[in-house]
Parts: structure tokens; sequence; C-alpha cells
């Protein structure tokens, strides 16, 4: 596959290294104006850039029929507008607030916990998310997901970052030098606490399961999940 990676940090350059080891080609590396690119050179999109340029630069490839796999988290107010955009222009679109298998499986993980504890009030549910310190978004993407995926069958009304009402879901996002990303779902009881939790040990699963979509979203149409393409 022809790449064009829209952003080229942290986790563009880990892109780079792990598809040019599966024998794919980076065409660009684009981190300001894409109108400059001429996208057509370019079998798929992979975006992992900043909230500000994320859905400009994803509807722009949608507009030139360029599938995109994003992982760009912090924009998602406009996610059903891209969602729109890509339908209008026949276009083809995976978006995951996590790409790795591990966090992918954990997701169904935390759903059937979640199922199982909402017959135990007793034990009070609760998010903890860490990462780098250069992250900009908080909570996580993931945490949000998480936390979304909780409140379908708990009684708490919505998420909060360092929520204390009874009727939200707490969220706590740490920073710590180095940190790729750690995810831990508590339910806590007076006699006892049940706990899961996702610690990426490097960005290389990001990665890699963003390049598996790329891969599997070739000659696609339409908006697909992580779920699709792993399950
Ligand atoms: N879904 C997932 O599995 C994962 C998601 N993420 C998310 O991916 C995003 C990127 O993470 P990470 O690589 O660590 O971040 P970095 O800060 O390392 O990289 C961001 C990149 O975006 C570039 N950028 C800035 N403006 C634009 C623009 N207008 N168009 C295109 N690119 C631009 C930056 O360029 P410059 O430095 O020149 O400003 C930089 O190359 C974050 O939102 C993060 O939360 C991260 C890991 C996994
Ligand atoms: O910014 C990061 O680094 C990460 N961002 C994603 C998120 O916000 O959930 C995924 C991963 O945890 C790393």
């Amino acid at each position: 596959m022809k790449i064009a990676l829209l952003g080229y940090g942290k986790m563009g350059k880990t892109i780079e290294r792990l598809a040019e080891g599966r024998g794919h080609e980076i065409i660009f590396r684009i981190t300001d104006d894409i109108e400059k690119y001429d996208l057509q050179k370019a079998d798929v999109a992979i975006d992992f850039s900043v909230p500000d340029a994320a859905f400009n630069n994803i509807t722009t490839c949608f507009r030139q029929q360029i599938p995109v796999v994003s992982g760009t988290t912090g924009w998602l107010q406009q996610y059903d507008d891209a969602v729109k955009i890509c339908e209008e222009n026949n276009s083809a679109f995976i978006y995951a607030s996590n790409f790795s298998l591990g966090v992918t499986l954990f997701f169904e993980l935390n759903k059937q916990l979640a199922q199982m504890m909402k017959n135990f009030p007793e034990y009070k549910v609760g998010i903890e998310e860490i990462h780098h310190t250069q992250k900009l978004d908080a909570p996580s993407g993931t945490a949000i997901t998480l936390a979304e995926q909780i409140l379908e069958t708990s009684e708490k009304k919505a998420w909060k970052l360092d929520a204390v009402a009874e009727d939200e879901l707490r969220i706590t996002a740490k920073r710590i030098e180095n940190v790729p990303g750690t995810h831990i779902i508590s339910y806590d009881s007076p006699v006892d606490t049940i706990k899961i939790e996702h610690i990426a040990h490097s960005r290389d699963g990001f990665a890699l399961g963003a390049i598996v979509a790329a891969e599997w979203l070739q000659h696609k149409k339409g908006i697909f999940s992580m779920k699709d393409v792993l399950f």
C-alpha cells in the first residue's frame, strides 16, 4: 500500500517503521496544510495527529475517496459529521480510540464485566488512565470509550473527570513520563476490589492495529470499527 501519514509524531514514526517492515511505502508525512499534497497517489491515509487538525484532514481525504484510518483522540464531537461526509463521498473510514488488539479485547471484557456488576450496587466503579506527559487530551479517548460502555448498563448518568457526585462515573487521569498507555477499571466494595487492567508496553500495538486496519480497509466502502477488522 502507498500510505499518506496524517501526523508524523510518536505514532506516525512508529507506523512508518512497522509499515515499511510489512512492505508498505510511506508516500507523504503530512504535518501542515494537506491541500499541498496530491492525495490521489495514496491508497490509504492513516491519521494520528492533533485534535484541531483531524476533522479537516480526514474529510479532505474522503472528498477524494481516499480511505482513512484515524486514531486521533479529542475531536469526536465532529465524528458524526465526518461519517456523513464519508458516506456522501462513497469513501471508507475506521476510527478507534485504541487500535491495539489487547484493548479491542479489553473493551469486550469491560462490557461483560459491567453487565455482570450491574446486579451488585455495593461495588463502586471507577476508571483510571495513565499516560505520558506530552498527551494533549484528558481523559484519554480509550477511557471515554470504556466509560461509555459502562454507562450502557450502569445507573450512573454520565462520566466526568475527577467526579465526586454519586450519579457520575469517575475517571482519573495521571500523567507520568514515558508511559505509553495504561487503563484500569476498578469495582470497589467495603470488603474487596475487583480490577481489570490493560498496560501497553510500547506504541507498537497501537501502530500495528492501525496498519492491519488499513490493509483490511482496502477496496471497501463504508464505516467500520476494529471489531469488524479483528473478529
Ligand atoms: N487510537 C490509538 O490507538 C492511539 C491514539 N493516539 C492518539 O493519536 C494522536 C497522536 O499521538 P502522538 O503521535 O503521540 O502525538 P504527537 O504529538 O507525537 O504527534 C502529533 C503529530 O501531529 C502533527 N500535526 C500538527 N498539526 C498538524 C496538521 N495540521 N496536520 C497534520 N498533522 C499535524 C504534529 O506535527 P508537529 O510536531 O510539526 O506539530 C505531529 O507530527 C493523539 O491524539 C493521541 O491521543 C495515540 C496512540 C494510540
Ligand atoms: O496519546 C496517547 O499516547 C494515547 N492515546 C489514545 C487514547 O487517548 O486513548 C490511545 C492510547 O492510550 C495512547
